[in-house]
């Protein structure tokens, strides 16, 4: 009998094109993502070597990062021009090059345009069993699906663009299982920050994750997109989760999806991907759902997690110094003292969206809260940013931009926003900021600003009192 192995083994050894002795393997690359940020220099090289795009029948461009989020068509339907010339500069070559290499790109007014990892999944072009890349560190998000996906650096980006192959090493495999079933409001953004909590943010280091368990099982499609997303916050390359039922259904139809008899084949063979019985991981974590509350962030480490009941620890409850020394730091640029409550932190300001928590469902949870009240007066600036022109579309169509709009938010147009500086949307220096975002380092929401990351009921109950909630006391259960 053939060797057990696991989702991850399987797709990389149906991928290997060549192999060297030191391990070092050219793996096939199935789907290629691009966006403005890191793909400008490797168009560039390319031109300049008089290189083609190798497959761009397998390559596809969205403008995300560096787009504002404010309307983009005036009262005649023209364009409005980008007022800062870098990201000006960037998106125009992002059009310029996608035209001229012959790649599909949404545009910056088409309703397929978002934030790159939530426009793979949603356009059928991520596909379970397939090898994803993308400038950009998130792309572990894309396992969700049962794809073996990870960022990669511009350079790598021109390698993929003129050879559909990467140069890669073979990692470990961590299994991380979640049991049990999640308690009230305990959202997927609360598993995986429990998650980072407990292996840390170099815990991944190495590995490539796969999330199971019965509460991976029990998640919607959305939710383990959520969870994969942050893979890279706990150090991994990737974070799979092994396609069923639920994944089929899920790309079934979309738009880039196989379809008829190519349909029947890529099910059945992705019924073959999950880890076989018996096949052995280098490391195993586990976490009880029971043990998991609705969590936030107090520092600037998505490893600094507390469930919101928690206090703002002491640095010197840490063992290692170099964590000590690390928290006392995050402290005094987070503004905090400890052993202050969390729930007794103001917020000034709320962010809803980012590729981890902008899709559907994110705004379903972050409306049911908000639905008949309104944000507290000390919130000056609540951004609700949907991860695509389909997600907006779709909320539009279930009246929950009305629902926003009524309790205070602004409703805005697809992208990054105030996930990271790179466009207009940007947290004050000094100011705090409930996020569903997936970083809180310095500096990450623009100069001196101040994130705590939680999911997206949280973030809208932070919205309500105008400090870090139990959305759990603010709903009732
Ligand atoms: C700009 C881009 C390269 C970057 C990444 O790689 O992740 C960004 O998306 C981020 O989230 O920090
Ligand atoms: S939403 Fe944030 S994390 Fe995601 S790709 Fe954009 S900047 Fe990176």
């Amino acid at each position: 009998m053939a060797q057990p192995r696991t989702l991850y083994e399987k797709i990389w050894d149906a991928h290997v094109v060549d192999r060297r002795d030191d391990g070092t393997c050219l793996l096939y690359i199935d789907r290629h993502l691009v966006h403005e940020v890191t793909s400008p220099q490797a168009f560039e090289s390319l031109r300049v070597a008089g290189r083609k795009v190798r497959r761009t029948d397998l390559t596809l461009a969205v403008p995300d990062h560096n787009l504002p989020t404010t309307a983009r068509l005036d009262a005649e339907g023209r364009r409005i021009p980008i007022a800062d010339p870098e990201s000006a500069a960037q998106l125009a070559a992002l059009e310029r090059n996608t035209a001229e290499f012959g790649i599909r790109c949404f545009g910056a007014t088409d309703v397929e345009q978002g934030i790159v990892h939530v426009v793979g999944p949603e356009q059928g072009f991520t596909l379970p069993g397939t090898t994803l890349v993308c400038g950009d560190s998130h792309t572990a998000a894309h396992g969700a699906l049962g794809a073996l996906a990870f960022g990669i650096g511009t350079s790598e980006v021109e390698h993929v663009l003129a050879t559909q192959t990467l140069q890669l090493k073979q990692s470990k495999t961590m299994e991380i299982r979640v049991d049990g079933a999640l308690g009230f409001a305990v959202s997927p953004k609360d598993v995986v920050l429990a998650i980072i909590g407990r292996i840390g943010a170099a815990g991944g280091t190495g590995y490539v994750i796969e999330y199971t368990g019965s509460v991976i099982r029990d998640m919607s499609v959305e939710g383990r997109l959520t969870v994969s997303n942050m893979s890279i916050e706990g150090g991994a390359r990737a974070g799979l989760i092994a396609p069923d039922d639920k994944t089929f259904a899920y790309i079934k139809g979309r738009p880039m999806a196989p379809a008829g008899e190519h349909w029947e084949k890529a099910v059945a063979w992705w019924k073959t991907l999950p880890t076989d019985p018996g096949a052995r991981y280098d490391s195993v974590v586990t976490l009880q759902a029971s043990d998991i509350a609705p969590n936030v962030t107090w520092g600037t480490s998505p490893e600094d997690v507390v469930p919101i009941t928690g206090v703002v620890p002491d640095p010197m409850s840490f063992a290692d110094p170099s964590k000590q020394a690390a928290a006392k730091k995050s402290l005094d640029y987070m503004g905090l003292v400890p052993g202050t409550r969390l729930q007794d932190v103001a917020v000034e300001n709320i962010f809803i969206g980012s590729c981890t928590n902008s899709r559907i469902e994110d705004l379903r949870a972050a409306a049911a809260v908000l639905d008949g009240r309104r944000i507290a007066d000390g919130v000056h600036q609540a951004l609700v940013v949907p991860g695509s022109g389909l997600v907006k579309k779709q909320a539009e169509a279930e009246g929950l931009d009305r629902i926003f709009v009524a309790a205070g938010f602004e409703w805005r147009e697809p992208g990054c926003s105030a996930c990271l500086g790179m466009n207009p949307d940007k947290v004050p220096a000094g100011e705090r900021c409930a996020s569903t975002s997936n970083r809180n380092f310095v500096g990450r929401q623009g100069p001196g600003a101040r994130t705590h990351l939680l999911s997206p009921a949280m973030a809208a109950a932070a919205a309500v009192t105008g400090r870090l909630t139990d959305v759990r006391e603010l709903v009732g259960e």
